[in-house]
């Protein structure tokens, strides 16, 4: 498989496989590292893949993705990775085995497609856990060692510190923005005492890290030198396991591959639904896919208007789905890629705009009248709607949501209405309520379920150290600290 940069000019190595960008994460030319093309899923496979079990699937699926480990290998690291053991979250009545179960509230029409059992109770973990098992197989096929800096609004910093942690050869040092998150996720994160984990809180936005994580990518000597490497959904190696469960919930969802499907997906960086466009573009049979914001809504204003205006720190709101209080979605440039014909000269130029703080504008160009194509939809949600579809699923389908998955699930029942009354609509659950227990108790008056093995962490100690949003700093607390 050949990967190529959104901005083309990968760079060295000149023809990167799959294992030099998993370590590699962000494309030396900035952009974000691609297939050259998509692999096609034939009927054949669509068929033979139906009945298979998770880390199966996710074996079909990867291989052709990855071609630079061996067959048996990989069928081995999936295998380790996808477990009933690791994914042991689930709910009352689902079957564990399942990995990513489909929790209908109408039968055959709505249902949650359960992305949340893994360790930290986010979807993160489906691919984050995979990750930590391919950087330990990479590391020590190469001898070599990695310092992963990450950035969180809440859970990729736990998915990547609890699959990381233990693992040879690995540091990560994970920014996130202080006082944003909820109290959980802060005590997930900074209650972990490893030594190869650093927290540290930047006093600014998710985007405000996201922006550090890509600055230090960006200084090629202090990368190489340090070694860094990246766990967000810049890195393909995480868009590419999120791809699998499109597939798992489509098989879950439908009982022939004739059948269509849609998905709606709480969004923020968009590297989530970009995994649904990637498996649709593979021939995965979706109607839609249905992406739904919180009141940072930059990504629904361009799916309804053409117009990017990512916005700046003092435009975001801190908001009660706190993963998703993002303004700069960094994976929104691998759909602009395909969405302008995969012309790596416009995307440079366009996100020459967005990096010097401005915005794009695609109406007036003949990619806005290609959206169409794409089969995307959106929609946004507030503080006041995320309660009352707590409050619906609630008491109309005795379900508990979090505060993201309310989110999808507000925009879904937008949706509904409008999709053919044979294709499903799963919405992606995102993350479990005992996250978010602040806006579960205000919508609620209860106490959302906790799982035994995250009892009382917010009452541990926690080690975090807290600096400005400053490129220099963070650079030289990894130096300090390798
Ligand atoms: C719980 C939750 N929901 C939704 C999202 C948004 O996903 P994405 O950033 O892939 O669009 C995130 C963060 O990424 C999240 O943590
Ligand atoms: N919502 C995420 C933000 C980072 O997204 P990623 O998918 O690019 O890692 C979080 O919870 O940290």
């Amino acid at each position: 498989m050949k990967y190529i940069s959104t901005r083309g000019h990968a760079g060295q190595p000149a023809n990167p496989q799959f294992c030099d960008i998993l370590l590699g994460g962000l494309a030396p030319d900035g952009g974000l590292y691609l297939p050259e093309t998509y692999p096609q899923v034939t009927r054949a496979e669509l068929d033979a893949w139906r009945s298979l079990s998770y880390a199966e699937l996710a074996f079909a699926i990867l291989s052709k993705f990855i071609t630079d480990i061996p067959a048996a290998d990989l069928k081995a690291i999936c295998d380790k990775t996808y477990t009933a053991d690791t994914y042991r979250h689930a709910r009352a009545g689902d079957d564990p085995a399942d990995i990513t179960p489909v929790r209908w509230l109408e039968q055959g029409r709505l249902g949650l497609l359960e992305l949340s059992n893994g360790p930290t109770l986010a979807f993160k973990d489906m691919a984050m856990q995979l990750l930590g098992n391919l950087f330990e197989y990479v590391l020590d096929k190469r001898g070599e060692t990695i310092n992963i800096l990450g950035a969180t609004s809440g859970d990729t910093g736990s998915a990547a510190e609890y699959a990381m942690r233990g693992k040879h050869g690995v540091r990560v040092f994970m920014l996130s923005p202080h006082g944003k998150m909820s109290a959980f996720q802060r005590a997930q994160m900074y209650s972990l005492q490893d030594d190869n984990i650093h927290n540290i809180a930047v006093t600014g936005m998710f985007d405000d890290a996201q922006d550090i994580v890509k600055a230090v990518s960006n200084d090629h000597a202090f990368k190489a030198k340090y070694k860094i490497g990246a766990v967000n959904s810049i890195n393909w190696a995480r868009v590419a396991a999120q791809i699998v469960y499109y597939f798992k919930g489509y098989f879950a969802a439908t009982g022939n591959n004739d059948q269509q499907v849609a998905f709606c997906v709480p969004s923020g960086n968009f590297g989530n639904i970009c995994a649904g466009h990637i498996a649709r573009q593979m021939g995965l049979p979706v109607a839609k896919l249905i992406l739904a914001t919180n009141e940072n809504d930059v990504l629904d204003e361009f799916f309804r208007s053409g117009i990017y205006r990512p916005r700046k720190t003092a435009e975001t709101y801190v908001t009660s789905s706190p993963s998703m209080d993002i303004s700069k979605a960094s994976n929104f440039e691998r759909f602009v890629y395909d969405l302008v014909g995969r012309n790596p000269e416009i995307v440079a130029s366009l996100w020459k705009q967005v990096d010097a703080g401005g915005a794009f504008d695609l109406t007036s160009t003949p990619h806005f009248g290609r959206l169409g194509d794409f089969a995307f939809a959106s929609g946004r949600s507030t503080h006041a709607d995320r309660l009352a579809t707590i409050r619906k699923v609630y008491a109309d389908y005795a379900t508990m949501v979090d505060t993201h998955t309310a989110d999808g699930l507000k925009v879904a029942f937008e949706q509904l209405p409008s999709l053919p009354a044979d294709v499903p609509l799963l919405v992606l659950e995102t993350a479990l309520p005992v996250k978010f227990a602040e806006t579960i108790r205000e919508a609620l008056d209860q106490e959302p379920e906790r799982p035994a093995d995250l009892a009382g962490i917010e009452t541990l100690p926690q080690r975090v150290e807290v600096m400005a949003p400053d490129v220099e700093a963070v650079k030289a607390f990894i130096v300090a600290h390798v």
